[in-house]
């Protein structure tokens, strides 16, 4: 980072900030006065067990789930703002999307630009040649004519991450993006995330379990299985700390 942009970054406002945040599903509180302030750029890798509440966190920020406390997006109080991903605030990679039509790949990419145009609407070329280039940036151009559902899990993975990039907001919600896909894979889009980070400016929260991948990356933790959670540097004995607690310690 030069000293330019490092200037910039300062003045921006935090992508997320949240204040005694409390939600969850009656009866049960799974996010308990959580305080957090994620820089504008940054990475953040969310790791916790399985039911701790981590998609509780993204539902909750995307405006799904009631909740206590304050949550702001860029500066902008969650309450202000009825959909946060269509306001242009955040895009959001859920754990599962089914598609229950044929599609061709191309196609379903395209609308990741549905907030320029309206989600029925005629696309550009301009608008498809930013489709093929995000394809690209996912190594699925060979996927681009394909029908979308018959495509294998991993490869279908690939596909909404290129759509995810294509609606260019300044905050990237990525729920186990990793998932389905092979070692070479789950590398690459961990590579791809930090690329967001780094070369585009983007802030980047990723639910994880794969924490063996987050050993070389740089950015922050997040363990929502710890009783008080909070932000920390990822580094490779952040992380290590983090997998013994989890190996150690049921929910
Ligand atoms: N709509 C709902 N109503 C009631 N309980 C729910 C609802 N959705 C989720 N839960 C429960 O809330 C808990 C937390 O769910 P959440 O999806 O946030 O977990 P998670 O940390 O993302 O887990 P995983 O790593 O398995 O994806 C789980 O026990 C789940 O069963």
């Amino acid at each position: 980072m030069n000293d330019q942009q490092s200037t910039a970054d300062t003045q921006l406002l935090p992508a997320l900030r949240t204040e005694n945040l409390v939600a969850g599903y009656e009866p049960r509180v799974l996010l308990r006065n959580l305080f957090l302030e994620v820089d504008t750029p940054s990475f953040v890798a969310i790791v916790g067990h399985n039911g701790c509440g981590k998609t509780t966190l993204f539902r909750t920020i995307t405006g799904q789930l009631p909740y206590s406390g304050n949550v702001w997006l860029n500066g902008r109080n969650l309450r202000t703002v009825r959909r946060p991903a269509t306001a242009g605030l955040l895009a959001y990679l859920p754990q599962r999307t089914v598609v229950g039509f044929p599609i061709r790949v191309r196609e379903l990419v395209v609308m990741g630009r549905y907030r320029q145009h309206g989600l029925l609407s005629t696309y550009s070329t301009a608008d498809y040649q930013l489709a093929d280039a995000a394809l690209a940036a996912v190594t699925a151009t060979h996927l681009a004519d394909q029908d979308f559902t018959l495509l294998s899990g991993g490869e279908q993975q690939l596909v909404w991450l290129a759509q995810l990039s294509l609606q260019d907001a300044p905050l990237y919600l990525l729920d186990e993006p990793t998932q389905q896909l092979d070692v070479y894979y789950r590398r690459r889009v961990f590579d791809l995330m930090q690329a967001w980070v780094v070369e585009q400016r983007k802030t980047v929260l990723c639910i994880t379990h794969d924490l063996d991948n987050l050993l070389t990356l740089s950015g922050y933790l997040l363990n929502l299985s710890h009783p008080q959670p909070y932000l920390e540097p990822l580094t490779p004995s952040s992380v290590r700390a983090a997998k013994e607690f989890l190996e150690a310690s049921p929910l």
